[in-house]
């Protein structure tokens, strides 16, 4: 194959839906169904490349259009293919749980963009016959660590039996969860999700976890839920506790003001989530760390740029995740092991999918909290199509098109409104 040009044939764009446990949020709460999207790239030498993205309808639609747009390039040609989308993609799509941040057109169609271009760094490491983080600059780590991600949580969707999880609406809870997805997958740093019970709650779950596993680092979430004064008493309360304090408050100026007053880094993957937001970002000091993710920030070469800014300015890396399968956590792990810069565990929703996915068990494990970088050509994944065809099915029947955590939670709690900050 050397040489040759490997031109886009087929592109198969595939919506599934899977079971996701009543994970609590500042937005809401996780509906019984997440969605994502699959994407399927085939070359005409009979190659194919896979790609993950979100599944909200708005974004499928525009995906779908961009399926179109991309047959015909050589799966090199991402120069070409980034202009072909954002001249299809159109206005700006927001998400309805506002957690990734402000949109923007830019934002929009770095988001589209992303899964054909990893489909296409799949198809030419199978080509070259080496693993994706070779076409990134190379390893620099060969197992990629994640944190144990902990939500508050119900015991189960109302009216469902509880799931395997059960319930986690207080620090005993969220101690217990901690306990359970470490000795399963064996974590060595912990994320709780905030946001959800007023901050002195919040602050008290963490001192639990700090008693309960002295020197792992920890880090809370509360994706801008308080003000700014609340944001400073807390950061000053958990002095000591954590690693660094991500997003408790909206917008680059109030994480400025923030940040010059609290003890810790701030991290963020809600004020600087797209590339017009770095300039300001720095001059008003927002934040320490950058939550990368190549879902949005426009696929895994771009995502490898983000984190050469971030190296200028001095910024520390971390990685951000959504409800996703394995497709997904193949490229982030990936993108993770070639970027020197990004030194803390990344984030993962992947045991809360407890086992569903779209690719063939084997390639992807978690070792001491870490996945071990593939090692076979492109993403080393293999799509499941029976699983792809019953989550199709399920995706078909669940009766949600787009995530909206907000209006789950006001069908239980009337009163519930998803403002941003709230305390
Ligand atoms: O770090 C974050 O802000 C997130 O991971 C946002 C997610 O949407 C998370 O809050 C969730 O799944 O509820
Ligand atoms: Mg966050």
């Amino acid at each position: 194959m050397n040489g040759e040009r490997m031109i886009i044939r087929q592109v198969h764009v595939t919506p599934v839906a899977f079971r996701d446990p009543p994970l609590l949020n500042a937005a809401g709460v996780h509906e019984p169904w997440a969605l994502r999207t699959i994407v399927e790239v085939v070359t005409d030498e009979g190659l194919s490349g896979l790609g993950e993205t979100y599944g909200d309808l708005h974004h499928l639609a525009k995906v779908r259009d961009c399926a179109n747009a991309v047959v015909g390039l050589d799966v090199h040609a991402l120069n070409e293919m980034y202009a072909r989308i954002a001249a299809t993609v159109g206005g700006t799509v927001t998400d309805l749980h506002g957690l990734t941040g402000a949109a923007t057109k830019e934002k929009s169609i770095d988001r589209v963009f992303s899964p054909f271009e990893v489909a296409c760094l799949d198809i030419r490491g199978k080509a070259a016959g080496v693993p994706v983080s070779d076409l990134l600059g190379g390893k620099v780590r060969d197992a990629v660590p994640y944190s144990a991600y902990l939500f508050y949580k119900w015991a189960g969707h109302p009216g469902e039996e509880p799931d395997r999880f059960g319930a986690a609406l207080d620090e005993a809870g969220i101690v217990q969860q901690a306990k359970l997805l470490i000795d399963e997958y064996g974590f060595a740093s912990i994320k709780l999700k905030g946001g959800v019970y007023p901050p002195d709650q919040e602050i008290s779950a963490i001192r639990a976890l700090h008693d309960a596993f002295p020197g792992v680092p920890l880090r809370l979430d509360p994706n801008a839920a308080w003000s700014v004064a609340t944001s400073i008493r807390v950061g000053r309360e958990l002095e000591g506790t954590l690693q660094y304090l991500e997003d408790p408050t909206p917008g680059i100026d109030g994480m400025g003001e923030v940040a010059a007053a609290v003890p810790m880094p701030l991290a963020t993957n809600m004020c600087v989530v797209t590339p017009e937001h770095f300039p300001p970002a720095m001059a008003a000091r927002s934040i320490g760390v950058l939550l990368l993710d190549h879902h949005y920030w426009g696929g895994l070469v771009r995502s490898s740029q983000v984190a050469a800014m971030c190296d200028a300015f001095g910024l520390s890396m971390s990685m951000h995740s959504n409800s996703h399968l394995g497709i997904s956590l193949a490229a982030m792990t990936h993108l993770a092991a070639a970027t020197p810069n990004l030194t803390f565990a990344c984030d993962t929703h992947t045991p809360w999918q407890d086992g569903q996915d779209v690719v063939k068990p084997g390639a992807l494990r978690f070792e001491n909290g870490a996945v071990p970088v593939p090692t076979a050509p492109g993403l080393g994944v293999e799509l499941d199509r029976d699983a792809l065809s019953t989550m199709n099915e399920q995706y078909k029947k669940c009766g949600i098109t787009a995530r909206d955590d907000t209006s789950y939670m006001q069908r239980f709690t009337p009163s519930f409104t998803a403002t941003r900050p709230r305390w």
